[in-house]
């Protein structure tokens, strides 16, 4: 077995009186793509921001290839933000509208003091999610919502990542183009040995992405394993609760 690349081992919580997370563990490996689910308050976002280095927890720890992640200036996470990226889940909010999209998607390289070309990295990623290298000269507004978030990963990209965390990465996109950057997200993630961490309320998109599954209920997991095995056969009755509000995902009746 190869040493999980990102760890999480008891992690607790608290906004004042409410426990969002109450000794949450996992593990992602290299290239593996992990979703997140569970009902409205189960404490998906909580997790993501605690793997993403945003909030610092309460109890436990997050690792990446065994180092801690401690909280501290953006300077001392500089480290981990270069391997760990994460989407926005709303593409409309997530650009300076005075900003030129090559401007944009090369912050986090610029932020980071990755070294190197950034125009020609920008030009790389740009056509890498399926725009034209010239859309660097562009406003963001100039792009509609699924092209605007196949910038935004551009940008996560930028700095050659291992890991991207995303929090309803596609929740605001509809039909066929939410499938098209759910499948962006898959293809880039094959093709870059890419993990992913994506909390979804869209089991739709979980199947379609994730190989693994983890469900939370009350800040607690109940539940992982692979997505084919969890969703024909749920183990907890919160699991088949989810899959019972999506009819053409649940299992067929014994
Ligand atoms: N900033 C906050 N202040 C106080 N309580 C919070 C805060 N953020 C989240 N909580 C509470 O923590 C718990 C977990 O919230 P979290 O947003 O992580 O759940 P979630 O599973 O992402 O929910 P949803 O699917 O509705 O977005 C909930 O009870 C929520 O009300």
């Amino acid at each position: 077995m190869t040493e999980p690349l990102l760890q999480a081992r008891g992690l607790v919580h608290r906004y004042r009186g409410t426990t969002a997370l109450d000794g949450v563990s996992l593990q992602l490996r290299a290239g593996e793509r992990l979703a997140v689910v569970g009902g409205s308050g189960s404490g998906k976002s909580t997790l993501a921001r605690l793997l993403l280095a945003l909030d610092t927890p309460d109890a436990g720890t997050v690792a990446l290839d065994g180092r801690p992640v401690r909280p501290g200036s953006p300077r001392s996470l500089r480290w981990f933000r270069r391997r760990v990226q994460t989407v926005p889940q709303d593409p409309g909010r997530s650009f300076n509208p005075r900003m030129r999209v090559g401007q944009a998607v090369a912050e986090p390289l610029a932020c980071l003091r990755v070294p190197g070309d950034h125009g020609a990295r920008v030009a790389e990623l740009l056509v890498a999610v399926g725009l034209e290298p010239d859309a660097a000269r562009r406003w963001p507004h100039e792009f509609s919502g699924g092209q605007r978030q196949r910038l935004a990963i551009a940008r996560a990209l930028a700095p050659r990542p291992d890991v991207l965390v995303a929090d309803e990465p596609v929740s605001a996109l509809d039909g066929v183009v939410r499938l098209q950057v759910v499948d962006l997200l898959a293809q880039l993630s094959a093709a870059a040995g890419l993990a992913l961490v994506v909390v979804s309320h869209d089991l739709g998109v979980v199947q379609r992405l994730c190989e693994r599954v983890l469900v939370l209920d009350a800040g607690r997991v109940v539940e992982q394993g692979p997505v084919a095995q969890v969703f024909t056969a749920p183990a907890s009755g919160v699991t088949a609760g989810l899959l019972d509000a999506v009819p053409a995902l649940a299992p067929a009746p014994a």
